[in-house]
């Protein structure tokens, strides 16, 4: 295969390095993974995504949806050296593990495909590689089609990358009817120009001439975005000098390794157009292991062996396993970390576990039946270390769960914690004051892949149920009324008489109680029990919610000397509150939430309409911080219309949009929409 890149080659191979295959939904990571895995020699026939044979998404869902629902860790090598390439998912759903495998990775390789219009898509993925300063390059993906148009994708990504875009190379084009195809490319710092060839190795051609001014213009571009970074490169280039091949080579991995520039590189996937110029500039380019120690807080030339662990798994046959990065030092049988002695040590190819001696440092290892590390854990021989993981995905959309066999709730509980140790942005928890039990996560692929694993992996029949809001309900006037319990049934017989008053409080004031008995018309011992009776009267109001918000004053009352007793006054207390709440005007109270809503500024009046359509108050919006060309609008919305206010968003933002909430305030419901409440409340009560 011609080498389009550097022909010395180090004479010390860099120790493995890592590359995370990361990109939006669908733009070819997994088929660029089978390509990579090929042009290695680590695989001889490529699989394909219709035919279910790939290295990656081989998992039961990923094949089934066709798409890569977790993390494909595969080893290889190139030219001798050791690289480990992480093919991540696409979808939002599953952003999580893309980022916690961005973290460990030397470089990510940022996969999209050749379409204008789809490029927003990749705007939040390259902004979590800016903010950890993760160095990254971009490779334009499906140009086998006819009519493309390189520079579009190239301006339209340039507006939402911070770091400047460097053109690596440009296309060589030939006349396909009324439209040109990309038959080859130019490499603008070698000068050489190669055409792909079916099947085969692209050949070395002579540079078509009628590139030859677009190429110069291209090599100016490039040159002067590296001068940008190095004095030297730009006294060269102010004094008319041409710099060398290898002063533009360093500049390249030097610039790539400070995460100062974005190369860009193009080519198919699908026909290895661009693979080996790919990998070439990966060799000479991506930098080594300790470039990623530093950016995760530690010292690779620590005399102790560090791991960072970015993926969790639960198997049948290996308990609680581990990905795990060697961050510096090597890793073998009998070490031990925190509560952890490592036992049955493998490398990871895919869903194939092979023994390990060791793990040398920048490797990716396995590590079985872990009682301590998790997703996250940085630690050395020396035990836990500070740690600069970023905190999961807020989560984003939520169903309600119930086991269908009585006696699986223990089961369910440990299976859900499972899940959501291997899937840190998925979570589980009883709701405060519905008491349902919620699965919260990214959105309805995600929690549809989490309630598959619980029906294949833990045998557990589960139903889904609409997540229920919790309504509550208040009232509006000053009510009075009195309370008897009297039965006399022959001998002891019950006797309570209760009278209170009912008074509105404001909103979020909560519940008060106070009593004003003169002349013991109560005996003191009973007041209590007329409290007790009067807040349980106040857990389902006349509209058949908790009642919040409410003054209760005990004002008048009668007792028998040998009829009444405390369960009598709780009774009395109880139709007391209940009459007096019957006319004190009562209403609805539904939970607001505040969001806080992020979307690129084109989308910033859809994301408004969005918010008045659910019934929403729009506080402000403002320039996103720290996130050029995003807007973020602040908003008050039911809580009813934010649980799967997600879908809708992202419908209208390629994806892109987010939004994080937490609980506000109750506010009065009214009208229909109230009415509608009650009535379902009813039926669903009985
Ligand atoms: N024409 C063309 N199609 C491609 C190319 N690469 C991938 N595809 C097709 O694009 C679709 C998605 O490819 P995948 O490799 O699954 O994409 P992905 O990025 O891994 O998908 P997710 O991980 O689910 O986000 C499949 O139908 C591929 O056959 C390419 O270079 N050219």
């Amino acid at each position: 295969m011609p080498d389009t890149a550097r022909s010395t080659s180090s004479s010390h191979p860099h120790p493995p390095r890592v590359a995370a295959l990361i990109g939006p939904y669908s733009s070819g990571k997994t088929s660029l993974l089978e390509s990579l895995l090929c042009a290695t020699g680590r695989i001889h026939r490529k699989g394909t995504i219709r035919d279910h044979n790939t290295v990656g998404d081989n998992n039961p869902q990923s094949r089934t949806r066709e798409m890569s629902t977790e993390l494909t860790c595969v080893q290889t090598s190139y030219l001798g050296e050791e690289w480990h390439f992480i093919d991540c998912p696409g979808s939002v759903d599953f952003a999580q593990d893309a980022r916690e495998a961005a973290m460990i990775c030397d470089v990510a390789i940022v996969v999209i495909d050749c379409d204008p219009g789809r490029v927003m898509t990749v705007a939040p993925i390259l902004k979590f590689l800016d903010r950890n300063r993760i160095p990254h390059l971009v490779f334009i993906n499906k140009t086998d089609h006819a009519g493309i148009r390189l520079r579009d994708n190239i301006d339209a990504l340039q507006s939402i990358s911070e770091r400047p875009l460097v053109l690596r190379e440009i296309p060589i084009r030939e006349a396909d009817g009324n439209d040109e195809t990309i038959t080859g490319f130019v490499d603008i710092v070698s000068e050489r120009a190669y055409q792909y060839l079916e099947g085969q190795p692209s050949k070395l051609i002579t540079m078509p001439s009628n590139l030859k001014s677009r190429e110069g213009e291209a090599r100016e571009g490039l040159l002067e975005t590296l001068a940008d970074f190095d004095d030297n490169l730009l006294e060269q280039i102010l004094e008319d000098q041409t710099p060398a091949p290898d002063t533009i080579y360093d500049n390249l991995q030097q610039d790539l390794a400070k995460d100062l520039i974005v190369p860009v590189f193009f080519g198919s996937a699908e026909q290895d157009h661009g693979i080996v110029r790919l990998l070439k500039s990966l060799r000479h380019e991506a930098p080594s292991s300790d470039v990623c120690a530093h950016r995760l807080g530690i010292d690779p030339d620590d005399s102790q062996t560090v791991l960072q662990v970015f993926k969790t798994v639960h198997l049948s046959h290996a308990g609680r396993f581990c990905f795990a990065r060697v961050l510096s030092g090597q890793v073998k049988n009998g070490d031990v970390f925190g509560g952890d002695k490592v036992s049955g040590l493998c490398s990871v190819i895919a869903d194939k576990h092979e023994k390990l001696e060791r793990g040398v440092t920048g490797a990716i290892v396995g590590l079985p039946r872990t009682e301590h590390l998790r997703t996250g854990t940085l630690i050395g021989t020396d035990g836990l270390m500070d740690n600069l993981w970023p905190d999961p995905l807020p989560p984003l959309y939520e169903t309600g769960l119930e086991v269908t066999k009585p006696g699986d709730d223990v089961k369910l509980t440990e299976a859900l914690r499972h899940l959501c140790e291997q899937d840190r942005s998925l979570g589980f928890g009883h709701h405060e004051s519905t008491g349902q039990l919620i699965l919260s996560g990214q959105g309805d692929i995600h929690l549809q892949c989490a309630l598959a694993q619980l029906r294949d992996h833990y045998h557990l029949e589960i139903a889904t149920t609409p997540v229920l809001t919790g309504y509550q309900e208040t009232i509006r006037r000053l009510s009075s009324a009195r309370g008897r319990y009297k039965k006399q049934t022959g001998g002891h017989g019950q006797f309570g008489d209760a009278a209170i008053e009912l008074r509105p409080q404001g909103r979020g004031d909560g519940f008060e109680f106070s009593e004003h008995i003169v002349g013991g018309a109560i005996p003191r011992q009973y007041i209590s029990a007329v409290e007790k009776g009067v807040r349980d009267g106040l857990r389902s109001g006349s509209l058949g919610f908790p009642v919040v918000d409410v003054a209760v004053k005990l004002v008048d009352g009668s007792f028998h000397a040998v009829d009444s007793s405390d369960q009598a006054f709780q009774m009395a207390g109880r139709i007391a509150i209940t009459e007096a709440l019957k006319v004190a005007g009562p209403v609805l109270l539904e939970p607001v939430d505040h969001c806080t809503i992020s979307i690129p500024s084109d989308f910033t009046s859809k994301a408004q309409r969005l918010v008045s359509t659910r019934r929403g108050q729009i506080l402000g919006f403002n320039a996103k911080d720290g996130w050029q060309g995003w807007d973020e609008i602040e908003v008050q919305m039911p809580t009813s219309e934010t649980a799967d206010m997600v879908t809708e968003l992202r419908s209208l933002t390629q994806g892109t949009g987010f939004f994080t909430r937490r609980y506000s305030h109750m506010q009065e419901l009214t009208g229909k929409q109230a009415d509608m409440v009650v009535s379902q409340h009813a039926i669903d009560g009985k």
